[in-house]
């Protein structure tokens, strides 16, 4: 019996309620598989934990979290309470970057049994890279003066090794896939950073003759993933690019409560962490409404990473099959609960 060590994080608003459905579902996969479980050691780190100690996590925080072999993770962010950059950079995007999750792949494909919004909804079946650690989400620059004359400077960052580093990632994914990479740039508005990406793209292709490429700026790649997502195979972006097309992704599928996410550590020095597209969905939390989708499938994502190919694929079969049922939440017409779709896909997980 092999026994994962995995360090959960509900976090915030529904993060709670469809952390504890995923994991349920993940112990039942592995059971009716057999040969691995999980061992789970769950931190309360959060905005309510910032309200009594003033920080998101303890200061030996990561120190814990590096032993563990896989991080599950909610949502973070309850921006009544805590500001949003405060919470956000305190825990989620903290354990990004400084455990080098360079990588964020995020899929979105036609997914059975949902009404997407397209009217040709066809069968697309894509994944986004996003660079994870640099870009647009950077703490260079700073705010001066007050009033009138209030400056407030953001500086991207974009490294080569980084960037590379990316594209690269996207261009291994593709080989194995449809062969087809396609670069979300904007070097007509922004440029010194676009054009540089834009060099990479180029550069690390003609490593990969046999893959397809195609560069898009990012307003019309945006409309291109309502218009046409079937053509896409693999996507790749930075950071910012990356966020919004996701949520676009999860849209066109149906709802951003189905999306999944990979946060991927490449060097072996630290764990991965896997937490959905979505955030705490404060509109909703507590209500038991959320749709465990998005968590689940990044379960499957979690299994996949850890090796267990065919208990992820069967995990996905099985919650199309039960979307397909019609036992689904609101956001995705159906009146069932967290808890009611949870408990269908456990029933026919056992089957
Ligand atoms: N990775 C993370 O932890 C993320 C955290 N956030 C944080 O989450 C908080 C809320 O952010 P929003 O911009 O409202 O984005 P959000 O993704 O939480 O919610 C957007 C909309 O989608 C709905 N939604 C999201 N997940 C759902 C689910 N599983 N089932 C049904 N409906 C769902 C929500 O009810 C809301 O109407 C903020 O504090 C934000 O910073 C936002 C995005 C990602
Ligand atoms: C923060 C956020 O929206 C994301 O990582 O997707
Ligand atoms: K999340
Ligand atoms: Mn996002």
């Amino acid at each position: 019996m092999r026994q994962y060590e995995i360090a959960v994080i509900p976090g915030d608003g529904i993060g709670k309620e469809v952390v504890p459905a995923a994991t349920d579902v993940l112990d039942a996969i592995a059971e009716v598989h057999g040969g691995i479980s999980f061992k789970y050691t769950s931190f309360p780190w959060s905005c309510d934990y910032y309200e009594q100690h003033g920080k998101m996590m303890p200061d030996d925080g990561l120190r814990t979290l590096q032993n563990f072999e896989a991080i599950f993770l909610g949502a973070v962010g309850d921006p009544q309470r805590v500001p949003d950059h405060v919470s956000l950079w305190g825990l989620l995007i903290k354990i990004r970057r400084e455990f080098e999750q360079v990588i964020n792949i995020r899929p979105a494909k036609y997914f059975r049994g949902l009404a997407s919004p397209l009217l040709k909804p066809n069968d697309f079946d894509l994944l986004v890279v996003r660079e994870n650690s640099e870009g647009e989400y950077s703490e260079i620059g700073g705010r001066i003066h007050k009033g009138a004359d209030e400056i407030a400077i953001q500086n991207a960052v974009f490294t080569r090794k980084g960037t590379e580093r990316a594209i690269r990632y996207a261009f291994e994914l593709a080989q194995k896939r449809r062969g087809h990479v396609t670069s979300a740039t904007k070097s007509n508005g922004i440029v010194y950073s676009m054009p540089f990406w834009d060099e990479v793209f180029k550069d690390v292709s003609k490593e990969y003759p046999d893959v397809k490429t195609t560069a898009t700026h990012i307003d019309a790649l945006s409309a291109f993933f309502v218009t046409k997502p079937h053509v896409f195979d693999v996507v790749v972006a930075s950071n910012l690019f990356g966020d919004i097309l996701t949520d676009i992704g999860a849209a066109i599928m149906g709802s951003i409560g189905i999306a999944p996410a990979a946060n991927i550590n490449l060097n072996g020095k630290f764990p991965s962490m896997f937490e959905p597209v979505h955030g705490s969905a404060p509109d909703i939390a507590g209500q038991g409404i959320a749709n465990p989708i998005g968590q689940i499938w990044t379960a499957k994502m979690m299994l996949d990473h850890l090796g267990h190919q065919e208990m992820g694929q069967h995990l996905l079969n099985v919650v199309e099959d039960v979307t397909h049922s019609g036992v689904k939440t609101g956001d995705i017409g159906g009146t069932a609960t967290t808890q009611e779709v949870t408990q269908e896909i456990l029933k026919r997980l056992k089957r």
